[in-house]
């Protein structure tokens, strides 16, 4: 190879920030596709599964295929760990790689209530924990009010029966959604209360709770609704600075409890690292 063209991609590689992805179910898959067909100086380094060889047709589709390695490793071969597995697994995911100074962008938002002192290892490290917008809306807008004084956020919820199956809340308490013919408040209460009892179901309200007044003040109802069919999200803001309304509709994913949007909203984000143009806080 000329040794001028080598050192140019050389330099190129080593500009380039490396990618790591743990869990490749409904957003991971996304994220990985996306990284693969390429986005502005990211490569896609690293991929951390369950059952390998029912990913192996997936990763074998890949142009550049990433290394298969185990969820507490990927901090050694990524700059940014994208945790896209269950919650339970945030902890062995988001330590390692924050220990080692990286990022890690965390979807699973409910999991890091449990896991706060993440926050800190973070800090004392020089690591980073980024929470994307993912199925919600309007982040920025609650950011910016979050600057000045910000009196209430409420946030009303309403999905099919099938994203919120399972959820320990309605199990726990015995709960017949399944026969449901109008829609049903299940719940009343904190962001905080709302992870503990739809802890794969209600991410969005902690992330809410994070841009905003916390999980102790941000009230949240649940609804189980037969006559919607997306996961829809209400959210009121009354600040000193703005009084705002934002919903959204999220078309569900393959996994009915996960927006479309959600994968969306991590690959706009990884766009941003290192795009010359960046819009939106
Ligand atoms: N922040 C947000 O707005 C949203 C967050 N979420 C959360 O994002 C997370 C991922 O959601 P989906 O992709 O829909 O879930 P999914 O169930 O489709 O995918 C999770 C993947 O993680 C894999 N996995 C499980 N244990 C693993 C391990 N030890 N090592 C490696 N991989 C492992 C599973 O095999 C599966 O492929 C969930 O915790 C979900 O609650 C979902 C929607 C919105
Ligand atoms: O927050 C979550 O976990 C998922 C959700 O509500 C959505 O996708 O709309």
């Amino acid at each position: 190879m000329d040794r001028r063209w080598k050192v140019m991609t050389d330099q190129k590689a080593s500009r380039e920030l490396r990618v790591a992805i743990a869990g490749l179910g409904s957003i991971g898959t996304k994220i990985a596709t996306a990284l693969d067909q390429g986005i502005e100086g990211l490569t896609l380094s690293a991929v951390a599964v369950r059952d390998p060889a029912k990913h192996q047709t997936f990763l074998n589709d890949l142009r550049r295929a990433p290394q298969v390695l185990p969820i507490d490793q990927l901090g050694e071969a990524a700059d940014i760990v994208v945790e896209c597995a269950p919650s339970s697994q945030l902890r062995a995911i988001v330590e390692p790689a924050v220990k080692r100074g990286k990022a890690a962008v965390v979807v699973s938002v409910g999991g890091l209530l449990d896991n706060f002192d993440l926050v800190d290892l973070a800090r004392a490290n020089g690591g980073r924990i980024i929470v994307p917008t993912g199925a919600l809306i309007g982040l920025d807008a609650v950011n910016a009010a979050a600057i000045g004084t910000i009196h209430s956020v409420k946030m009303v919820t309403r999905k099919p029966i099938d994203g919120l199956k399972g959820a320990p809340f309605i199990v726990q308490n015995n709960i017949d959604i399944d026969n449901l013919r109008e829609p049903l408040k299940l719940f009343e209460g904190t962001a905080r209360e709302a992870a503990k009892g739809f802890p794969a179901n209600l991410n969005v309200a902690v992330a809410l709770s994070l841009a905003g007044v916390g999980p102790d003040r941000t009230s949240v109802q649940i609804w189980a609704d037969p006559t919607v069919t997306r996961n829809v999200h209400r959210i009121e803001v009354e600040a000193d600075s703005a009084r705002f309304s934002m919903s959204i509709e999220n078309i569900p994913s393959e996994n009915p409890k996960t927006g479309l949007i959600t994968a969306l909203s991590v690959i706009a984000l990884l766009r941003k690292q290192r795009a010359a143009l960046c819009v939106g806080t």
